[in-house]
């Protein structure tokens, strides 16, 4: 049975105060459903995070993270870094990671086997642009996203692997991808994945939807067969909204 994953990406919002608030409003909500729970604050919160949240049943996870294991990479956080205080799980290949800083298929490709080789749980983004789905190119695009970046682990490794399909187009816009279209793509997505290794690594793997999820959408959404959760970003940002995503399954 795959796992139901609702994760929040808090993104460059809330400082100390606003962190400390928003956890105290996710645990005065109340969980309804199977779905595991993940936050993931900016790194100077982290610590803090994980700190009070013990015992909640939310997860704290980290936005991003180097390949390098230490070393001369000023501003970079490690994998062995982010496990020395508690965090287990990284989202890796976030489209404005793409964008803004340069991540390309061959870094995250190197991102993905520093997480790995620590025992660590991969939230993996990718998705296309408008221009690729105007014309066509969605899969395609899509497709070589995977493969390039994952495609060189072995079956075993996609038991700490989560995918999560963003299109670009639908983040942070308010336009969501229907219902139909985020079916459509997941069942490409496990399809590409079942080519390579076959359908019971294709069948275990939680494939998440990210873009513009809201309470009202949800549960549309994740009633899809193969849509397994959310990647949330501004909803993630309110306890109320948030847990009206958890809770939608
Ligand atoms: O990581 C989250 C995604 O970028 C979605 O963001 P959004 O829910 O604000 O569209």
């Amino acid at each position: 049975m795959r796992k139901q994953i609702v994760a929040g990406n808090w993104k460059m919002n809330n400082d100390l105060a606003q962190t400390e608030t928003l956890i105290a409003n996710l645990k005065a909500q109340t969980k309804t459903t199977n779905a595991e729970v993940m936050i993931a604050p900016t790194a100077t919160n982290l610590w803090h995070a994980y700190n009070s949240t013990k015992g909640t049943g939310i997860e704290v996870i980290a936005q991003n993270m180097h390949f390098a294991e230490n070393g001369a990479y000023t501003g970079e956080v490690s994998a062995a870094m982010l496990k020395s205080i508690g965090i287990n799980t990284v989202i890796l290949g976030h489209s404005e990671r793409r964008e803004y800083f340069n991540e390309t298929d061959e870094t995250l490709a190197k991102k993905v086997d520093a997480a790995l080789a620590k025992g660590m749980r991969i939230i993996f983004c990718f998705g296309e642009e408008l221009a690729d789905r105007k014309a066509g190119n969605e899969e395609a695009v899509v497709g070589s996203q995977i493969k390039n970046a994952l495609f060189h682990l072995a079956a075993a490794d996609f038991q700490n692997i989560v995918l999560a399909y963003e299109p670009v187009w639908a983040i942070g816009t308010g336009e969501t991808a229907t219902a139909d279209q985020a079916q459509d793509m997941h069942a490409f997505i496990r399809k590409t994945l079942a080519d390579k290794y076959g359908n019971d690594v294709a069948d275990e793997v939680s494939i998440l939807y990210g873009g513009s999820v809201k309470p009202a959408n949800a549960e549309e959404i994740f009633s899809k067969p193969d849509v397994d959760g959310g990647l949330i970003g501004g909803a993630a940002l309110n306890a109320e909204d948030f847990f009206g995503i958890v809770n939608a399954f």
